[in-house]
Parts: structure tokens; C-alpha cells; sequence
């Protein structure tokens, strides 16, 4: 069993274990918003389709109108209109202009157009007081053409891109079914919300925390409830599981007597590594029990959750072949002191802010991995490395959430 490895050689030997999954489904578009695409996209069609006017006004020939001014305008004689959806059947001759709306097919013969705002109508004729504008026209295939690929397997499926999809004529998309993800709460002292409270209890914040997590990584979460401190249970557990592509447990993986997860583990499974060199999250564990990887979080609430987010989730992403990074790393001016672990990476939990001197970030206070409330208020980690802390003022390695506050 490795040991003390650096974040970096923990997450190697992670992604080393997570494979791709092939597993597909296919999805009428208004419901894969935050899916991830299983398949290339390239466009049925061209966007736009014809060359059409991105502006009210009127479409005519610009030859007519060079040298139109407030003072000379240029008189057309309007021949007849162009809502969007019915194009104008007839074609724009000499001295003629066509009535447009945003969006529709320019007309046969013309070539340009003017903005409503830059002419006047009266009767059957209108009054140009500007040349009209070639450029005004949006030319066929502008923003994609047939063929072009403008999504590929493993991206995120964002507002946009659905709109694109849409757009480029496909109803249906294939994404790649959401990895089955096992949560776990191990701990004799936990108990459910909505029962009393015994002395010495506290309530399961990890099942429901983790379980979120797991569904913004594009994890389907399988809550499992929570087993006492018996390796026994943990047995039954992981026999019973079913199908499952990831199993997480919380708590268990320290040094105590009741650290069930690694002594079952130890004795039945295979530990890839356990303990890294950060905190919160020392003790993380990551092993196989029967084919079936389990990332064993440490069981203070901070803990299981920035190990989630720093391991669970690269994990959760190669899974799924996602094109886009787990998570970011930004820089940013500390407004409050950030005090380093003397040992390990220290991941602060952290505001991070924006105002006119550009990102900054502060303190959410008490930095004990018990403090849950500094994931709560917090939006941000800011990544100190062994020994070297911050001054206000200092620039700060910044890890957004991913979830703005
Ligand atoms: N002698 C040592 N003791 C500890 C060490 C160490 O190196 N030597 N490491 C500490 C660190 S760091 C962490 S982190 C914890 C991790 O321990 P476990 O993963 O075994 O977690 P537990 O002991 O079961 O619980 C720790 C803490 O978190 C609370 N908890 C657990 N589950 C939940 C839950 N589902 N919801 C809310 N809170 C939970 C639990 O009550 C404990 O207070 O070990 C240190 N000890
Ligand atoms: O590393 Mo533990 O997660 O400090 O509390």
C-alpha cells in the first residue's frame, strides 16, 4: 500500500483507475441541459440559412441610395414586405426597396439595407436618408455551416450548447448515462436528520453533501444510507451493492480502532494509496473491493468534501470523457491573512470576490475540518503550499467552488 503521497501523484494514480464509460442514452434536447454529448455534432444545416437582414428598415439596391443624406434624401418606391417566415416572392428592381423585418431572406435583386430609424415612409414610397448598408446583411453560414463540427463527445452541455444543437436541426441528442456513484456514511455517532439527537451524536451532513457534489460532477448519487463502526456491516454493504461505477464512503480511513473502511479494505480489498500529503482530506483512501473502486473520504465534513472535489471529481470527469477541467485555478489578491499547514498543501476555505482591483479573496474564518459553515459561506479554496502562507495583499492561487454565492 503507497503512502503520503503529494496531491499530485494521488490524483495520477486516480485517473489511472478511472475508465471511460461507454454506456449511452439518448435524449430529447429539453432534457440534456447538463449532460455530457456522447457523440460529434456537425450541423444539418447552415446558420443562417440565406443570406437575411439583421435589422428592421428596408432592402433595396445599394446603387440606388450612394450619396443619401438628411438634407437629400432618396426616394424608393416600396413594392411590398418581408416579415420573417414569408419571404418576399417578387424581386427588387431599380429605384424599389422592399419593406424587411429582422430575420427574413433579403430580396431578390437587393443588395443592401437601411434601419427603419434612417428613413421615412409615405404612402407607397419611402424616404432614404442614409445609404443603405451591405454589411447589415447577415450572409448565409455567418455563424456555422453544414457539416461543421461545432460539438464534440465529452462536452458539457451547457445553455449554450443546447441552443446550438437546436439550432444546427438535431431534437434528439446521445449522452453518456450518468455514473452510478454509491455514497456511504460509516460512524456509530451518525445519525439522520429529523431523529433526536443522543449525546454525542451529529447529524449526517456527509450523505447529503457528497451526494450534491456528485450530481454537480454529472454523477447519478445512490444514496446508501449509513452503517455503524462494524466491518462486518461494511461486508454486507459492499456485497449488496449492485451496480455501482464508483462507491464513496465517508469516514473510517483514519487512525482510530473503529476506522473500518481501511481495515476491511486492507485485509479484503486492494489499497491503492492512503493518506496524502494536504489537508484538509489527509487520510483519503482510494482502493477496489471486488472490481468496484471506492475513494474512502475522511469524515469531517470539510474533508470528505474538498476530497470530493479535488480527487471525486476528476474522477467523475474522465468517467465520462468530459473535454472541459474538473476545476480551475485562478489568481487572486488575499484581503485577510491565509496561515500555512507547515507540512502539507493547505486548501483554505476562501470568498473570492470581484471589484475594481480585480479578484480577491478573504478568509471564511475558523479553518477546522469540522467547521462545515466555511463550506457553506465559502465559494472558494486558496491552495497554499507546505510552509508558506499569505499576507493581505499577496497575490493567492484560487480554487473556485464552482457555485457562484
Ligand atoms: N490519531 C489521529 N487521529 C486522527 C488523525 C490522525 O492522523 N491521527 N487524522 C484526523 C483527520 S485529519 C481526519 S480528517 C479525521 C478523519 O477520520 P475518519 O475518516 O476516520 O472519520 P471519523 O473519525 O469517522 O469522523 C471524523 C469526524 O467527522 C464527523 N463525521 C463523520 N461522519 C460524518 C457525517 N456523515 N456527517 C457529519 N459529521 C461526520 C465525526 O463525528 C468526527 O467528528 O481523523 C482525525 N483523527
Ligand atoms: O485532514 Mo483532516 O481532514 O484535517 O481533518
Amino acid at each position: 500500500m503507497r503512502q503520503n503521497l503529494t496531491v499530485e501523484e494521488a490524483l495520477e494514480v486516480i485517473l489511472e483507475q478511472a475508465q471511460p464509460l461507454s454506456e449511452t442514452e439518448e435524449l430529447p434536447l429539453a432534457q440534456a441541459y447538463g449532460r455530457i454529448l456522447a457523440q460529434d455534432l456537425a450541423s444539418k444545416v447552415n446558420h443562417p440559412d440565406q443570406d437575411d437582414t439583421s435589422l428592421d428598415g428596408y432592402a433595396a439596391r445599394a446603387e440606388d441610395t450612394l450619396g443619401a443624406t438628411p438634407e437629400n434624401p432618396v426616394r424608393l418606391k416600396v413594392i411590398g414586405q418581408a416579415p420573417a417566415g414569408q419571404p418576399f416572392p417578387g424581386e427588387v428592381g431599380p429605384g424599389e426597396a422592399v419593406w424587411i423585418f429582422t430575420g427574413a431572406p433579403i430580396p431578390k435583386g437587393a443588395n443592401a439595407i437601411l434601419r427603419v430609424e434612417d428613413t421615412r415612409r409615405e404612402g407607397d414610397t419611402v424616404l432614404f436618408f442614409k445609404p443603405a448598408n451591405p454589411g447589415d446583411i447577415r450572409r448565409r453560414g455567418d455563424d456555422f455551416r453544414v457539416g461543421e463540427v461545432l460539438l464534440k463527445k465529452g462536452d458539457l452541455l451547457t445553455p449554450g450548447r443546447v441552443g446550438i444543437c437546436a439550432a444546427m436541426g438535431y431534437p434528439r441528442v446521445s449522452v453518456f448515462a450518468r455514473p452510478r456513484v454509491g455514497v456511504l456514511t460509516t460512524g456509530d455517532e451518525v445519525v439522520e436528520p429529523g431523529e433526536p439527537l443522543p449525546y454525542g451524536g451529529v447529524y449526517n451532513a456527509n450523505n447529503y453533501s457528497i451526494a450534491a457534489l456528485v450530481s454537480e460532477a454529472g454523477g447519478e448519487p445512490i444514496l446508501m444510507g449509513k452503517i455503524p463502526d462494524q466491518p462486518e456491516r461494511l461486508r454486507e454493504k459492499l456485497e449488496g451493492v449492485g451496480k455501482l461505477d464508483l462507491l464513496l464512503t465517508t469516514g473510517g480511513v483514519s487512525m482510530g480502532e473503529y476506522d473500518i473502511v481501511r481495515q476491511l479494505l486492507e485485509r479484503e480489498g486492494r489499497i491503492h494509496f492512503w493518506k496524502v500529503r494536504l489537508q484538509p482530506g489527509g487520510p483519503l483512501l482510494f482502493a477496489e473491493w471486488g472490481g468496484l473502486p471506492i475513494l474512502g473520504l475522511p469524515g469531517n465534513p470539510v474533508s470528505s468534501m474538498v476530497t470530493f472535489f479535488l480527487f471525486g471529481r476528476p474522477y467523475l470527469f474522465r468517467a465520462l470523457s468530459r473535454t472541459d477541467a474538473p476545476y480551475s485555478v485562478l489568481e487572486a489578491t488575499a484581503a485577510t491573512p491565509f496561515s500555512p499547514n507547515p507540512s502539507k498543501v493547505a486548501y483554505r476555505r476562501a470568498v473570492l470576490t470581484s471589484g475594481p482591483g480585480g479578484l480577491q479573496v478573504h478568509t471564511t474564518g475558523n479553518q477546522s475540518s469540522g467547521v462545515l459553515r466555511s463550506m457553506a459561506v465559502g465559494n472558494a479554496l486558496v491552495v497554499l503550499e507546505a510552509g508558506i502562507g499569505a499576507e493581505v495583499g499577496q497575490k493567492v492561487r484560487v480554487i473556485p467552488l464552482g457555485f457562484a454565492l
